[in-house]
């Protein structure tokens, strides 16, 4: 692996780049929605993106993830060029960034009805590793989502938005990645429900791994990720903070 590190003072495992985009512009057939975007992530970090609705953050993750309809600019994970200039093929290369260590935990609850909660979670071991090491991985999860626990034989359809959301995300965090991209983990839920999910979040212990997560509401970030940035109208703002949003806002 040739990512950049970081000496760590006080002999702490020095940190290294998980993922570092330089330049990258991406959007749909004419549409350019991200432009020249600069961002790295530290192995143990995890960072908040915030920005309004329509600002970037989804296409910025689906840009990691190859699936926008273009791209141009780098993109590298653990220190591989995953990115590059793209165009015609949304999908064409998603399967050897996720090889190299993404997990892309996408808005909304991608689950089918009638399998068990048990079954989406095995659904997410789908490296033959994590497929190995499937029962302790849903134990990890169990522990960060507990009302799962009692769920695991029950068809998803007949569980609350909340508990789906669990699921989702459970289902993500089964995969052995080293980046977990979020993509507004509170969308649609209750006030309760959706700082539950965030709590559940925060919990993740991340090792050497990182975690992005996409939210609009800045509150349920402050204090808890340990940096968070803006996002506007397709370019990064530097570290945000609820000052920022409330700026983004007059702005529109
Ligand atoms: N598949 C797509 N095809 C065409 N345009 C798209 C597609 N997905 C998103 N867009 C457009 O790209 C722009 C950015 O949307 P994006 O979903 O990335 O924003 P966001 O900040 O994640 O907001 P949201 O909260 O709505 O997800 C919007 O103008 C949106 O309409």
């Amino acid at each position: 692996m040739d990512a950049a590190a970081i000496a760590a003072p006080g002999g702490a495992p020095a940190k290294h780049e998980i993922l570092n985009v330089k330049g990258l512009s991406a959007g749909y057939g004419p549409m350019r929605v991200i432009h020249a975007l600069d961002f790295i992530v530290y192995s143990g970090e995890r960072v908040g993106l915030v920005g309004l609705n329509g600002h970037g953050k989804s296409t910025l993750f689906y840009a990691i993830a190859g699936l926008t309809g273009w791209q141009r600019g780098s993109i590298r994970l653990n220190g591989v060029e995953v990115g590059r200039t793209r165009s015609q093929g949304p999908g064409r290369f998603t399967h050897l960034v996720v090889r190299q260590g993404l997990a892309l935990i996408p808005q909304g609850d991608e689950i089918f009805h009638g399998l068990t909660v048990g079954e989406h979670l095995d659904s997410g071991a789908f490296t033959p590793r994590a497929w190995r090491e499937r029962k302790q991985r849903k134990e990890r999860v169990l522990a960060i989502f507990p009302p799962l626990v009692k769920l695991m034989d029950t068809p998803v359809g007949r569980l609350s938005g909340g508990e789906r959301r669990m699921v989702s995300i459970g289902r993500g965090l089964m995969a052995e990645a080293s980046l977990f991209l979020v993509d507004e983990p509170s969308l649609g839920l209750a006030p309760k429900a959706g700082k539950s999910v965030m709590a559940a979040l925060m919990s993740v212990e991340l090792g050497s791994s990182a975690m992005v997560i996409a939210e609009q509401n800045v509150a349920l970030l402050e204090g808890k990720v340990d940096r968070i940035i803006g996002m506007h109208v397709g370019k990064l703002k530097g570290e945000a903070s609820a000052a920022l949003a409330f700026q983004t806002r007059r702005e529109l």
